[in-house]
């Protein structure tokens, strides 16, 4: 084997740099291309509409085909400048064995190189310069072994900055590799683990390991869930699968949409630039709390309440509660028909609600509701031709009137906040009186402080499920002249514009803002008016529309180990036909009641195929931190999946204790001396109790980030200071799972604080 001396590692080096720049100066031909298209494609579309109207019929052709350009041309240039950085990062040198010839003499071998890199680029005789990293042809760089080394003899990492090879990083797969076959570097994977930690996740496509890959490339069909306890690479294979996916099968992948799904906010923040740097920007990312259009929740709910607002007990309750009755919903009817005195009392009107609802969505109902009304006034009248009274009935003013109150849309999030009624709750029966009581008490919090809390989210798209889409009521004064405003209005970009219905006859009460006339009221454009909106908070938890759901071609869910029966529902309904890739950890659950969890998640895979991957080996931790946290783990949760950890450091994780009065300055020291030890980020872990105290420690530099221990799943930091671990135990649903997940986000240094009666620093 060679030396590694650093002229040799120069030479190779400068050698790998020429054909870098190759690649480089070829894309930017490309660049250059994709410019001269775009600029062809908008020139194509240029029609004069201004003075004729309408464009003509070529013209629309035109447009038609610069929208097709365009589109191709921009997203080809934003890949190009997406994928600039490291855009070539690995290279093979393979042998081919040659065919024996006629004669039995064995024929020559045959050497190949072969570049890998985010996306694949041609010269102009159309050889490959590069191969995408998701084509068959670079499956070897990932998946030759010294045991099965697939024709390789040398695998090759490249680390570039910007345009620059910087390094290169060697594994040999065969014991006696031809003269040629030069090995340097200490090994890519250990480079890439011991790297400072930053804001945001990185790709990992130069050094996928074997078994991360057979879970990225695994067949789209079915179901494929990725297991193994924290920092195995869950996510970050996920995410590559997603890539693979859509390069295996664009039309399908593209077309129907990718769906990813994470715990928090701060998590899909934290892996957005994962996708985009492989070169996909049409995947969709939503946290828990706003996979439903219309709708952004980041709040938690207190442990208690979050389990009854998650559990499937709770669908019983919306059942019901959806076939209430508004509160402001008149109770009788009494109107003249035909010359008959009517009269529906509330028993008259309970039975027709149930008999319309047996059989139709609420907001899609009203026809069916004032037919059954009449139905219900013609036993009252029995008198002449039924069809006539029916039509006379259905077709009175006040009739319609009436109903327009009585069977108004109501939407969802409107239906939920019902549930701030105590005594409501108690009626519906189902929850317990305690229950009832945290229920009510979360939505009166909500009408106070105009906010959503993330479990509310799923129990909203159950509603919505339920209730039908809010559709205005047809309103005969909505004639031409109030459409042609309405065309006006959004031609200015008035975003929030709606027209109400027919003021005097009783209007379906439009969820927009209105005036005292019940006339819409213009949100987008009026500052003062939407100031005013914003200080409403019942007007901000209703504000614009719930949308129904979107369906996806492939859902992937991470920590799916957390999410609520009500939650599996929410996203089921998103994936009735989709494949999924599901990313989770028991150890690390914080809902109490897993059994309940995993028969909602069956539901929502329904027959699909199964297929798993388990991920063991722990390539976040220093093996020193991982150690303390399996032993907490392992105390409590004896089965708990735990990896191995690759990585050594020799600093042990620093346990302190504090006296309470002096937490918050011990804390700021631990901070100061993580400060020092680590370049990247570094997180203050704390437990409700001392979260208002400890805020102020953000402020000590740009990369210090105070967090509470829920919104760290998925994360990671360089150094953490965990504080107060018992409260964290205390505090969370999950116990000392949670703990665990807090004990598992340090890469590199990590410091525990305690609070202890007379305890030392
Ligand atoms: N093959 C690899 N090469 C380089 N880094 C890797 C590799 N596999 C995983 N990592 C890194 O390990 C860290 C942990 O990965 P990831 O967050 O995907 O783990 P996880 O299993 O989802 O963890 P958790 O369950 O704790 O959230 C990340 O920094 C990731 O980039």
């Amino acid at each position: 084997m060679s030396t590694t001396t650093n002229d040799l590692v120069a030479a190779e080096i400068a050698a790998e740099q020429e054909h870098v720049d190759r690649v480089y100066a070829e894309l930017a031909k490309a660049a250059q291309r994709a410019e001269l298209v775009h600029a062809e494609g908008m020139a194509r579309g240029q029609t004069d509409r201004r003075g004729t109207g309408d464009p003509r019929e070529e013209e629309l052709a035109g447009l038609f085909e610069r929208d097709a350009l365009v589109y191709s041309a921009s997203k080809r240039r934003a890949s190009l400048e997406h994928q600039h950085e490291g855009l070539v990062f690995g290279r093979l040198d393979l042998e081919h064995a040659g065919r024996a010839g006629g004669d039995g003499a064995s024929g020559h071998d045959t050497r190949e190189v072969r570049y890998v890199g985010r996306l694949g680029v041609r010269d102009d005789d159309y050889e490959p310069l590069v191969v995408d990293w998701r084509a068959p042809a670079a499956a070897p760089f990932y998946r030759a072994t010294p045991v099965d080394p697939q024709g390789v003899l040398r695998r090759r990492v490249l680390r570039c900055r910007g345009e620059e090879v910087v390094g290169v990083e060697d594994d040999l797969m065969v014991a006696d590799p031809p003269e040629d076959i030069v090995v340097v570097g200490d090994g890519a994977l250990m480079a890439a683990l011991t790297r400072s930690r930053g804001a945001r996740m990185r790709d990992i496509v130069a050094t996928i390991q074997q078994h991360q890959d057979e879970a990225i490339r695994a067949p789209a069909r079915g179901v494929t869930e990725i297991t193994g306890g924290p920092g195995t690479g869950k996510t970050v294979v996920a995410l590559h699968r997603a890539a693979y996916l859509l390069y295996s099968d664009r039309r399908r992948f593209e077309g129907g949409g990718v769906l990813v799904v994470g715990p928090s906010a701060a998590y899909t923040a934290y892996i957005e630039r994962v996708l985009p740097s492989l070169g996909e920007e049409s995947v969709v990312l939503r946290s828990l709390g706003d996979v439903v259009g219309g709708m952004t929740a980041t709040r938690l709910d207190p442990p208690a309440t979050a389990a009854v607002k998650g559990s499937l007990r709770v669908r019983q309750l919306l059942a019901r509660l959806s076939r209430e009755p508004a509160p402001d919903a008149p109770t009788q009817l009494r109107v003249f028909v035909g010359g008959h005195a009517i009269r529906l009392t509330e028993a008259h009107l309970r039975r027709a609600r149930s008999q319309v609802l047996r059989h139709h969505h609420r907001n899609t109902s009203f026809d069916a509701a004032v037919e059954t009304l009449a139905g219900l006034a013609w036993e009252q009248v029995q008198q002449g031709e039924r069809a006539e009274f029916v039509d006379r009935f259905v077709d009175s003013s006040e009739v319609e009137a009436f109903a327009r109150e009585w069977w108004r849309p109501v939407d969802p999030r409107e239906v939920l906040l019902w549930l701030a009624d105590q005594d409501l709750v108690r009626r519906l029966g189902v929850v317990s009186d305690e229950e009832g009581q945290l229920l009510a008490a979360s939505y009166r919090r909500a009408l106070t402080d105009g906010e959503w809390t993330v479990a509310d989210v799923a129990l909203v798209d159950d509603l919505h499920a339920r209730l039908g889409p809010v559709v205005d009521l047809p309103s005969e004064e909505r004639g031409f002249f109030e459409i042609e405003e309405l065309d006006d209005a959004s031609q200015y970009g008035v975003a929030a514009l709606r027209v109400g219905g027919d003021g005097a006859a009783g209007s379906a009460r439009p969820l927009a803002p209105t005036d005292e006339d019940g006339r819409p009221v213009v949100v987008a454009s009026d500052p003062t008016a939407s100031e005013r909106v914003s200080r409403d908070p019942r007007t901000r938890l209703l504000a614009g529309r719930i949308g129904s759901a979107d369906e996806y071609a492939h859902v992937l869910v991470d920590e799916a180990q957390d999410l609520s029966p009500m939650q599996w529902r929410m996203l089921g309904r998103r994936g009735r036909w989709a494949s999924w890739t599901v990313v989770g950890d028991l150890a690390q659950a914080s809902w109490s009641d897993l059994d309940e969890s995993s028969r909602a998640r069956e539901e929502a895979f329904g027959s699909n195929v199964r297929r798993s991957f388990h991920m063991d080996t722990n390539y976040r931790n220093a093996r020193e931190i991982f150690d303390h946290a399996a032993r907490v783990i392992r105390e409590h949760v004896p089965d708990a999946d735990i990896p191995a950890a690759v990585r050594e450091t020799g600093h042990h994780p620093v346990e302190l204790t504090a006296p309470p009065e002096r937490l918050v300055e011990d804390a700021r020291t631990a901070l100061a001396d993580l400060l020092e030890q680590v370049d990247g980020s570094v997180a203050v872990i704390t437990p409700e109790v001392w979260r208002a105290r400890l805020d102020g420690l953000a402020d000590v530099a740009d990369r210090v980030l105070v967090i509470d221990p829920l919104s760290t799943k998925g994360l990671e930091y360089d150094a953490t200071l965990v504080v107060d671990p018992d409260a964290i135990v205390a505090e969370s649903a999950g116990g000392v799972r949670a703990l665990y997940v807090v004990l598992t986000r340090a890469a590199h240094r990590m410091t525990v604080l305690r609070p202890v009666d007379g305890g030392q620093g």
